[in-house]
């Protein structure tokens, strides 16, 4: 009966020590993934949501807890591991906090269990919203980066793909799309796999032509599907709402059906014929008109544009390009990327402010 009350007097401080810890380590980590969504994407709903949690933790933060907290005789308050100090940019602020969010509801609905009836089952639900929060999380900045893209950058095979891509990034580009019909699988992931490490650290999307497998295995953003690819209705299926499918489009009923089938972007093209896809005839400027009114979607054209002619699409209508040769085979990729996407800004604003006439 003594043993039983020492071990009690030993064990119900620690308990509430752990608690207390771990009660402020989730709420702390909520705040910081809170801010973003707040300020960082301007999701009230994101940010309403952290809240709550925020103030279901702050529900179980009693006087009791917070009371046994020993900072001082904390022995792990020295303890700490290079990865704490070291953040590459928002994705990995992000991603630790949530890892720093689900352990700590892990620990407290573990702990939970004998000191409260309730506690245990509480955590696990928050544990699971704090999931749902981080797939909504990521998926709503995809859809917000690809909304914000302008200009997309297909790659074609090269000795110097990645410091051309890498260039590319470093004039601003926010979208790439890793095309290779030529190599073997294993290089291609391997190719991905860098392709995807080298855009997220330039906070840009990374997308795979055709192979849905090859998505899903380099974590890459999405997919882009032609005529000829699976459906999209079949790539959704494997790929869940959160990653991007875009589909290739040459003519109006293809590109209705492409939205009907729940495509996030289309290409609009060839515009013009070119020796990177011989095989399909030119659909031309008209094309890009009848998108310009009437594609209620993200829309690329693409298909022979450069430089000199970029603005005979803008004035049709073009809002966003894709290119392969105007990047790939450019002496000074980064200019003129950054060419490009001052010009695309330009349109914008000129047609924000009906200075350039939007066609009819
Ligand atoms: C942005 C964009 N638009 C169109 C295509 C062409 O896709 P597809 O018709 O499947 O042809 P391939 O690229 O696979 O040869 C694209 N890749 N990207
Ligand atoms: C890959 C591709 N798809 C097209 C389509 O219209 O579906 S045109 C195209 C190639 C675009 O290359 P460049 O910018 O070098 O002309
Ligand atoms: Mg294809």
């Amino acid at each position: 009966m003594g043993d039983q009350h020492n071990w009690d007097k030993r064990v119900q401080p620690a308990l509430c020590r752990i608690l207390d810890a771990n009660l402020d380590r989730a709420r702390e980590g909520m705040r910081i993934i809170e801010e973003w969504c707040r300020f960082g994407l301007d999701s009230a709903e994101l940010a309403d949501e952290c809240k709550q949690l925020r103030q279901e933790l702050a529900h179980w933060h009693t006087m009791e807890l917070r009371l046994s907290r020993d900072t001082p005789g904390d022995i792990g308050t020295e303890l700490t591991h290079a990865g704490e100090e070291k953040r590459d940019g928002i994705d990995s602020v992000l991603q630790a906090n949530f890892c720093r969010v689900e352990e700590a509801l892990r620990v407290l609905e573990e702990y939970g269990k004998i000191y409260h009836p309730d506690m245990g089952v509480s955590f696990k639900q928050m544990r699971y919203r704090v999931y749902t929060i981080e797939s909504r999380l990521l998926a709503y900045r995809r859809y917000q980066l690809l909304n914000d893209a302008y200009l997309y950058l297909v790659t074609s095979p090269s000795d110097k793909m990645f410091s051309i891509v890498e260039a590319a990034l470093q004039g601003g580009l926010k979208l790439v799309q890793y095309r290779d019909k030529q190599t073997d699988d294993e290089t291609r992931l391997g190719n991905a796999e860098k392709l995807c490490e080298l855009c997220h650290r330039y906070d840009a999307l990374f997308i795979i032509n055709d192979r849905v497998d090859l998505a899903i295995a380099s974590q890459a953003d999405g997919v882009h599907l032609g005529q000829k690819d699976i459906p999209i209705s079949l790539a959704r299926q494997l790929l869940g709402p959160q990653r991007i499918i875009g589909r290739s489009t040459t003519n109006p009923q293809e590109m209705q059906k492409a939205i009907d089938a729940g495509a996030d972007y289309i290409g609009v093209g060839p515009v013009y014929e070119t020796p990177t896809k011989a095989d399909k005839p030119a659909a031309g400027l008209d094309y890009v008109r009848h998108a310009a009114e009437n594609c209620t979607i993200p829309w690329f054209a693409i298909g022979g544009i450069d430089m000199n002619n970029f603005d005979d699409v803008m004035a049709v209508g073009g809002e966003r390009i894709a290119v392969v040769r105007a990047i790939m085979q450019a002496e000074q990729p980064t200019l003129v990327t950054q060419y490009f996407l001052s010009q695309l800004t330009r349109v914008q604003t000129l047609r924000a402010y009906n200075i350039l006439p939007n066609p009819s």
